[in-house]
């Protein structure tokens, strides 16, 4: 399928809803070296969307330029119709996007209580509770309230992580390998819990994977980076396995 192809696809699966988050001709540089090139994509609402790839390919760096991390970007980003690339991150957040950076990032000295009250600070200000689905999402996390962050293992340290970027109900949650060095138990509980933000929420998901099963499993929709530009994209449904497959082993 060539892209204008996959594109109608996506519109018609999506019955031409407008996108909750379009990116379009992204380009990022680290000092000399372009990155990502011009790269153009869209999450519809309710739908999630994989950005597979090997390392190395500028998944992450997509990530944190959605999030306003990084300062060399240019490309428009559009998010609930709302042209975002000049707003500053806490306004991204506030905006009503989540994010899971990779390796967690939760504060190893904090409680999990205090952790989850840091997520907070993106939520409107009238809401400055944790709300309770998060806690029905991961229930371990209200027995563990008062425990550091730092002495959770890591597949609960990851649950905490998507807990934190929760608290705040955004739109859309982007989520950056969070299988990646988590054990196959608890890499199904994130699983559900994820198919059950997207079900019973309706936030958008983009997800950054390796874990080919994970990405197929979770994702309506597919694209592929492979040195910052994309090469591939369709359903997840109609995806060709073998050919992804082969750009993602190394
Ligand atoms: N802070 C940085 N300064 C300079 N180059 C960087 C920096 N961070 C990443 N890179 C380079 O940018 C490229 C893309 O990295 P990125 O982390 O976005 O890849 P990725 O696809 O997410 O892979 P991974 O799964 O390893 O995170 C790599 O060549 C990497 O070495």
């Amino acid at each position: 399928m060539n892209t204008e192809e996959a594109t109608a696809t996506q519109n018609l699966s999506q019955n031409d809803s407008r996108p909750l988050l379009e990116v379009s001709n992204l380009k990022v540089y680290y000092g000399q070296s372009l990155i990502v090139k011009d790269l153009s994509f869209k999450i519809f609402p309710g739908q999630a969307v994989c950005l597979l790839g090997r390392n190395g390919m500028g998944k992450t760096t997509t990530l944190k330029a959605l999030m306003g991390l990084l300062k060399d970007c240019t490309g428009s980003i559009t998010f609930n119709g709302e042209p975002i690339a000049h707003y500053p991150p806490n306004l991204r957040a506030r905006a009503g996007i989540g994010y899971v950076p990779q390796g967690r990032e939760i504060f190893p000295r904090l409680t999990v209580e205090e952790n989850l009250l840091i997520g907070l600070e993106a939520a409107p200000a009238k809401e400055r509770v944790v709300p309770e689905f998060v806690y029905e999402l991961f229930p371990m996390l209200r027995s563990f309230l008062k425990r550091l962050g730092g002495d959770l293992s890591g597949g609960q340290q990851q649950q905490l992580a998507i807990a934190r970027a929760l608290v705040a109900d955004p739109k859309v949650l982007l989520l950056d390998e969070p299988t990646e060095g988590i054990q196959p138990s608890i890499i199904i509980e994130i699983e559900e819990a994820i198919t059950r933000i997207k079900q019973e929420r309706g936030v958008s998901v983009l997800l950054v994977e390796q874990y080919f099963e994970f990405a197929q499993s979770l994702a309506d929709y597919f694209y592929l980076v492979e040195n910052g530009s994309l090469i591939m994209e369709g359903l997840t449904s109609q995806m060709d396995e073998e050919k992804v497959r082969s750009h993602l082993s190394v």
